[in-house]
């Protein structure tokens, strides 16, 4: 049996017509047996129905190679499970493979995922749904949902999409009941809750977090004057912001739920429209959950 599967989506990124010639070529290299390694998807979910399989079959690694969509269908198959993660990312974002320190140059990338050494990171749940880096309400969702229907993807459409919702996007509510006592109520355009410090494209919105600490952060952000924008955009991708009149951050309990009647929710970069009104949403933090091949740590 072969110990190691690549999953791969041949649909991610920017069609860089060398992605699929370079992993054949790898996957033949790195296989110990007879019988498949390579596996292209062919639509959306299969990557979670190849990782059932793999998991099945006791695989000790799957090579995830992709963008964070697919990247994130496996590790949500893989948590609690033996079989660790490696990444060659092939996405615009990568926000999984960048926090884990996974250099974005293909080759590197691949000498990574051939390592042998592997590490635990922390997962969360949110309403049953497991997500490793971000997840958020408010301002960063309706950012990532005008994203998801730009027709360019990168850095530049995301800014676009940024700076074109701030000023128009009104205050939400949240009510934030933190392990059964402590209740935080807050009007703000976001909260954010972090198990890694950045979203993606190196914009460190929790720079403290740290995805192997069996703990996570929540941050709030609150609408400040215009004037003050390019100083956060600037701490933002440096990894410098601290706490502020418009920005704070909590230390969360490892359950915890937010009350709130936002339209939409993200997880690691993938939007979930949420119906009308004000629900609650149940929070977990499952530390040392996912085992991972790691870049430099
Ligand atoms: N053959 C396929 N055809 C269409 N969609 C696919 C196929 N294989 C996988 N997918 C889906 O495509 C989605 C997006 O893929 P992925 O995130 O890997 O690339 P990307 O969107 O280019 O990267 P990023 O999210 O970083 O911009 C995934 O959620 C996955 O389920």
């Amino acid at each position: 049996m072969n110990s190691t599967w690549i999953i791969l989506n041949p649909n991610a990124g920017t069609k860089d017509k060398t992605l699929i010639p370079d992993i054949e070529a790898k996957a033949k290299f790195i296989r110990k047996s007879p019988g498949q390694n390579l596996f292209k998807t062919q639509h959306p979910g299969h990557a979670s129905e190849i990782t059932k399989k793999a998991i099945k079959q006791g695989v000790e690694k799957i090579i995830a190679v992709g963008g964070d969509g697919t990247v994130n269908e496996i590790a949500r198959e893989l948590v609690h499970s033996k079989t660790a993660l490696a990444i060659i990312p092939a996405g615009s974002g990568n926000g999984l493979a960048r926090q884990l320190n996974i250099p974005m140059n293909r080759q590197k990338a691949w000498e990574v995922a051939v390592n042998l050494e592997k590490t635990a990171i922390d997962s969360l749940e949110i309403n049953g749904e497991a997500f490793f880096c971000t997840a958020g309400f408010g301002f960063d969702a309706f950012v990532t949902h005008e994203f998801h229907n730009m027709p360019e993807r990168g850095l530049m459409s995301y800014a676009k999409a940024s700076v074109g919702s701030y000023f128009k996007f009104p205050d939400q509510n949240f009510e934030i009941l933190l392990a059964g006592k402590d209740r935080i109520i807050v009007d703000a355009i976001g909260i954010t809750i972090a198990n890694a410090g950045q979203y993606g494209n190196n914009a460190w919105i929790s720079p403290l977090s740290d995805i192997r600490d069996g703990k996570a952060e929540l941050v709030i952000l609150k609408k400040m004057p215009s004037y003050l924008l390019p100083g956060f955009l600037y701490k933002l991708f440096q990894k410098k912001l601290i706490p502020d009149n418009y920005y704070s951050t909590i230390e969360l309990p490892k359950t915890f739920t937010i009350k709130t009647d936002c339209n939409f929710l993200h997880v690691d970069g993938e939007v979930i429209p949420l119906e009308k009104g004000y629900k609650t949403y149940k929070v977990k933090i499952l530390p040392k959950s996912l085992n991972i091949i790691p870049g430099k740590i």
